[in-house]
């Protein structure tokens, strides 16, 4: 595929932004596109709102498998694109219209330029949440072409378009989501002291757990707890009888989060006796480090620098991604592609570098033809 044509892809991808097993109108335009470039050696299925698309090896001693997420986020787009978000509230704010593209666009590469490998595209729904790799992977769909090997990649705002990098080892964190409900008795402004006022307990609660990380983790060892969301009370002269926050945990190490799980529940022991409130806890999706097979990272960065592009060797970052349930069980790695935007990953602003695309393709097909060797 050209440049434009992938062009035409991602934009019409970047319109129909779709949460988490919600990613009908997402399928429904990869299933189309398949079925216009697919040739008597490809076969589809599905899985939920997910597709797979096997391409059958001219002689096979493996399958190579290459994974695309397709949900977007719950974020209003302000971009001004003249292709912005139809879907409102919702945007392709972490890259995966460019992830599908370039899926799209390699398996047009393994169609047209067969490689003696069997080759899987895997374009998997709910990465942002609550998590479609684990119940993915474990799938009949999935189970019935599961790769011998597997990789996927995640768009880089930070790094010059087309650059792409990678480790081997921890390339990503453990995380885990959060969220927290804060019950106590509200009331009138002006009577403060007959309420347990929601908003200045969950307030001060923020605050305190800053110390969770800076106190309590090890400084060799790397933690976040960072809360995105926080809402509490109707009206500006009545004291909030409940409060909730949401947010995520990170760590490098996966024992570190049962740390900060344990110091966090002693935290809201505390705070309910001395705000005299309940808080209710709930960890949400919990997602495994990606971590990146040693042999096949080497590789990949031999593949890479052959083909021509530029190579910058990646440190660990406190992003999270399921794909890692899928390298727990796969050999494989993940890498980041240079897409040079002003902004960064979640931004409602995010404006990745289209030229970025071919690169991708040209990243991932290099790769199926290695392994393929
Ligand atoms: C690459 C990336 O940005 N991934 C997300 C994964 C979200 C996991 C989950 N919803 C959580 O927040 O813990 C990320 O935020 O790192």
């Amino acid at each position: 595929m050209d440049g434009v044509q992938l062009k035409k892809i991602r934009r019409a991808l970047h319109q129909i932004p779709e949460l988490g097993f919600e990613e009908v109108k997402t399928q429904k335009y990869l299933l189309d596109r398949i079925d216009e470039i697919k040739s008597d050696r490809v076969s589809v299925s599905t899985w939920k709102t997910g597709v797979l698309v096997h391409v059958a090896g001219t002689s096979p001693k493996q399958t190579i498998g290459f994974r695309s997420d397709i949900d977007g986020l719950p974020i209003t787009e302000e971009t001004g694109y003249e292709f912005q978000s139809s879907h409102a509230g919702k945007m392709h704010a972490c890259g995966h219209d460019f992830h599908m593209t370039i899926a799209l666009g390699a398996l047009k590469s393994v169609i047209d330029q067969p490689v003696a490998d069997n080759v899987v595209f895997i374009f998997q729904p709910a990465e942002e949440g609550p998590g479609g790799a684990l119940p993915m992977l474990e799938s009949d769909e999935f189970r019935q072409w599961k790769p011998d090997v597997i990789f996927a990649l995640h768009i880089s705002p930070e790094l010059p378009t087309g650059t792409v990098s990678c480790k081997e080892g921890l390339l990503f964190a453990n995380t885990s989501e959060l969220f927290l409900d804060f019950k106590g008795q509200g009331g009138h402004a002006a009577y403060p002291h007959l309420t347990k006022d929601m908003t200045v307990a969950a307030s001060s609660f923020i605050v305190q757990m800053q110390q969770i990380v800076s106190r309590g983790i090890d400084p060799v060892e790397s933690a976040v707890v960072t809360i995105g969301k926080m809402e509490s009370g109707f009206v500006q002269n009545a004291i909030a009888e409940t409060a909730r926050l949401e947010g995520t945990i990170r760590t490098l190490d996966p024992s570190s989060i049962h740390i900060v799980k344990e110091k966090l529940e002693r935290l809201i022991s505390g705070f309910e006796l001395s705000h005299d409130c309940t808080i209710e806890v709930d960890y949400g999706a919990n997602y495994y480090q990606v971590y990146n097979d040693h042999e096949l990272a080497a590789l990949f960065q031999e593949t890479v620098i052959e083909a021509g592009l530029e190579f910058q060797r990646a440190n660990a970052a406190m992003t999270g991604e399921d794909f890692g349930y899928m390298l727990k069980e796969i050999p494989g790695f993940m890498f980041w592609l240079g897409v040079e935007s002003d902004y960064g990953l979640h931004s409602s602003k995010l404006n990745p570098d289209e030229a970025a695309l071919q690169a991708g393709v040209k990243t991932v097909y290099s790769m199926v033809q290695r392994l393929s060797e």
